[in-house]
């Protein structure tokens, strides 16, 4: 039976509209799959290296990091791919045997050659920067420091790496570079407050101030409220488009190792064979070899003539009393500037949140006080020390059969040490304390001063934030599709209407 002729434009308008309506949906489809692969087909890795080596007074660690060439200006961009921990003590320790100090390196720098691809490795910059073990050592005997440094870069040079050199870097930039590495990190340089200034009561992201402890110095470093009275304690840094005027301090010899050689040095008597030390657990012992004690810049101050070359150290486990020997070493007597730390050394008033590392995280992750997640009030700290160093030796041997004994008997000391250093030497109090996050990493990084010097020396900070598009790529790519189905839907939309007028006037529907 045929159908009457409205029915039948009326299926070929609707076959029309169908066919069309695919057409755009596959075009569409094509479209957007087209636009995924090409834009994420995975790009040649166009990456950089940079090789920093940390020769601390206790030891030497290398750290690799990469970059992706292309955002080499961005912030955050730089991530730590290898650390290596040299075998051995600290390259000032080779001072009698210099030519070992470069040797004792090889491992770690074969290392950095299997991860630093052979393509890359000639543009590769390697550094190595020496802390307060090499200052205390150039000290004493710049001859010796001399001889070591060469043979480090000897040995150095040898590598296929672009070598840029190997140096004692100073306290002042210890504690600056640690305090660019760990709000790089933090990605404290990225804010850009222009659009911060139509929300008043939202402030730019304030930086952290840095706390660096290790075997020989300590650093602190942060962005006072007030003014900086003493210019060696003053640095000033243009950071993507942001200045900041920073106060640092490092002090030489309160690194907790020459902290504890100063207390050797002060508490040991002429002719005593023994040492009754409270900064130890009882039951253990420790014997001291005195024949060098006041040799060293840190304990020449104590000089006293000893009738004996070796004092037999025996743990009594009492962190009252070791707290007061501890105070011992804090000068507070003198201050020319309106407020001092210690040694009538000028420091601000303390600002903002501060990240502890390095030694600051050893010692306070062993003793269960640096969670972030479950921080412990400067009592709790205390209590904690307290408690550690009064129980006897054979107990915590047994408890921490894997930990270096080096360290596991200094924890009473070190535990005890931080707390005296951070509320008596800088000031931080029961408020205070809270702002202090103790750190290891930051991102897969670990916290420390070698990022932040390798970040300087490759200008990979600039003063000024770089010119950035108002989209990301993703950003962009992702508004691209949205509006062009935006588009394909009005289009339909319209072409419908219209279609449905026809179709009514022709009396197909
Ligand atoms: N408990 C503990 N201490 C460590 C560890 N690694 C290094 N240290 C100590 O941390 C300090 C690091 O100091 P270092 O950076 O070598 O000396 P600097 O030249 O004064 O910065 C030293 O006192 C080391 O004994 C560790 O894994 N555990
Ligand atoms: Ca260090």
């Amino acid at each position: 039976m045929e159908q009457p002729r409205g029915t039948k434009q009326k299926k070929s308008c609707q076959k029309n509209v169908f066919i069309i309506l695919g057409f755009l949906f596959i075009l569409a489809i094509i479209t957007i799959i087209t636009v995924a692969i090409i834009q994420n087909k995975p790009l040649e890795k166009n990456v950089k290296y940079g090789i920093v080596l940390d020769a601390g007074s206790s030891h030497t660690n290398l750290y690799i990091y990469e970059w992706p060439a292309e955002k080499e200006n961005d912030t955050g961009v730089v991530k730590q791919v290898d650390m290596c921990k040299v075998d051995g003590p600290g390259i000032s320790s080779y001072y009698k045997e210099p030519e070992k100090a470069g040797l004792s390196l090889k491992k770690c720098m074969d290392e950095a050659k299997g991860v630093v691809p052979e393509n890359r490795q000639r543009e590769t910059p390697l550094y190595l920067g020496a802390t307060a073990g090499m200052r205390l050592l150039s000290m004493v005997n710049p001859g010796l420091s001399d001889q070591v440094l060469s043979s480090v870069e000897n040995n150095l040079e040898l590598y296929p790496f672009d070598y840029q050199g190997a140096r004692i870097i100073t306290g002042q930039e210890e504690g600056a570079y640690g305090w660019i590495t760990i709000n790089y990190l933090l990605g404290k340089f990225v804010q850009d407050e222009s659009w911060l200034s139509f929300f008043p009561g939202l402030k730019g992201s304030e930086t952290f101030g840095a706390l660096d402890l290790g075997g020989a110095s300590t650093q602190i470093t942060f962005v006072p409220e007030n003014d900086i009275e003493s210019p060696d304690n003053s640095l000033h840094f243009r950071l993507y488009g942001r200045s900041y005027n920073v106060y640092t301090h490092s002090f030489l010899c309160y690194g907790k190792d020459q902290a504890l050689q100063q207390l050797f040095a002060s508490n040991i008597k002429p002719t005593d064979t023994i040492l009754q030390d409270p900064c130890f657990n009882v039951g253990y012992t420790r014997n001291v070899n005195v024949t060098g004690l006041y040799k060293n810049h840190c304990t020449a101050a104590y000089r006293k003539s000893l009738n004996v070359t070796n004092v037999q150290v025996i743990g009594t486990g009492n962190h009252d009393q070791c707290l007061q020997n501890v105070l011992e070493i804090f000068n507070r007597s003198q201050c020319t500037y309106s407020r001092c730390s210690f040694n009538g050394v000028f420091q601000p008033h303390l600002q903002g949140d501060f990240g502890a590392f390095s030694a600051f995280f050893f010692v306070m992750d062993f003793l269960k006080l640096a969670d972030i997640k479950n921080p412990k009030s400067l009592e709790d700290a205390k209590e904690t020390v307290r408690k550690f160093c009064s129980r006897p030796w054979q107990e915590v041997k047994v408890e921490f059969p894997k930990t270096k004994e080096k360290y596991l008997s200094e924890y009473c000391f070190s535990g005890t040490y931080i707390l005296s250093l951070l509320e008596v030497g800088y000031g931080f109090n029961s408020t205070s304390w809270d702002s202090i996050r103790f750190v290891g990493k930051i991102s897969g990084s670990d916290a420390g001063w070698t990022l932040g010097y390798m970040l300087n020396l490759t200008n990979m900070i600039p003063a000024e934030l770089p010119p950035s598009r108002p989209l990301s790529h993703e950003g962009y790519v992702a508004l691209m599709v949205v509006s062009s189905l935006v588009l394909v839907a009005v289009l339909l939309i319209i072409w419908l209407s219209c279609c449905k007028e026809k179709c009514l006037e022709k009396g197909i529907i």
